[in-house]
């Protein structure tokens, strides 16, 4: 069994079993059908990774490690908020006839701010920081910005990283406010892995631990069967996760600079996703 099984396999348990029931309480998303997509949830769900002793992605089903890696991209490298620049089509639904999502997620990582060194976006300002003052406790970004919220088709989810140098490892935080368990947990845990692994690449330093702290964790009313069949399957160790050694840039790296090897992983399953 991989770590991160472990860990998906514990939550949803917990969810499952000590969770709160959303039912008849006034809720945002619905279904396709026009239906309230209820959910049960924990509040303040902490799961910590240690990236130097094994890549956190399951086998229960599969992750698809491509296509994650394709969005941290969008957000971080390509800093863009339409899906034009998006090879997948994960945020159709919630772009515009242009295929903007509004000044979400990748649009703020690219604002640039006025610093005493000079202007710099927040990912530039993180790059800059663990080159030149490495054990800064001040390293991080956040796109929660309350000013632009009224023009972001979807608020952001994934919203801040805090990096923290300890010795010669690169940890960091990722703060979530709202987490889609069996849709994006451990697809935003791979993608924040593989983050963390790139900037510590570029950086000069080793990927250490990656703490994820989910103020609101849930599983989707239509998601519980999903899930319980999930959870009681066959599972398989971690692959090996390799990236390409010789990229020193962050703005170099492409989806095909990552692979893993040996990935096993259980039959896939359709999910439907509340919009
Ligand atoms: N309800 C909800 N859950 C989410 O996870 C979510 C949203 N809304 N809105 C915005 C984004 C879009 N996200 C998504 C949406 C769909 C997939 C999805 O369909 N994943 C497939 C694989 C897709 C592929 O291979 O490219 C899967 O099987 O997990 C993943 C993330 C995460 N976010
Ligand atoms: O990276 C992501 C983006 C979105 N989600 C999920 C979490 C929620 O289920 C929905 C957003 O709905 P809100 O009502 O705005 O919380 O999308 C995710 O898990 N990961």
């Amino acid at each position: 069994m991989s770590y991160a099984d472990k860990v998906f396999i514990d939550m949803c348990n917990d969810i499952i079993d000590n969770g709160y029931s959303t039912e008849g309480e006034k809720v945002r998303p619905k279904w396709d059908d026009g239906s309230y997509a209820y959910t049960i949830k924990k509040f303040g769900v902490v799961n910590r990774y240690d990236l130097s002793r094994e890549f956190p992605i399951m086998t229960l089903r599969r992750t698809a490690f491509k296509s994650c890696i394709d969005e941290i991209l969008w957000i971080w490298q390509k800093k863009s908020n339409n899906i034009k620049d998006l090879n997948s089509h994960i945020w159709d639904e919630w772009a515009d006839e242009n295929g903007s999502i509004g000044k979400a997620y990748g649009y703020q990582l690219g604002v640039r701010h006025q610093y005493k060194e000079g202007m710099m976006d927040q990912v530039d300002r993180v790059l800059y920081d663990l080159k030149n003052n490495p054990y800064s406790r001040r390293i991080m970004t956040n796109i929660y910005v309350h000013q632009d919220l009224h023009e972001m088709n979807l608020y952001p989810c994934a919203y801040s990283m805090t990096f923290n140098v300890t010795g010669n490892k690169l940890n960091a935080i990722l703060n979530q406010r709202s987490n889609d368990i069996l849709t994006a947990n451990n697809w935003n845990v791979v993608q924040y892995a593989v983050l963390v692994h790139m900037i510590a690449q570029v950086s000069g330093l080793e990927a250490g631990e990656l703490v994820h702290v989910i103020a609101d964790a849930h599983i989707y009313d239509r998601h519980i069967p999903l899930v319980k069949e999930l959870i009681k399957r066959q599972t398989y160790d971690a692959p090996v996760f390799r990236m390409n050694p010789d990229v020193k840039d962050f703005y170099e790296f492409t989806v095909d600079d990552f692979e893993l090897e040996d990935y096993k992983y259980g039959t896939q399953i359709k999910i439907p996703v509340a919009v």
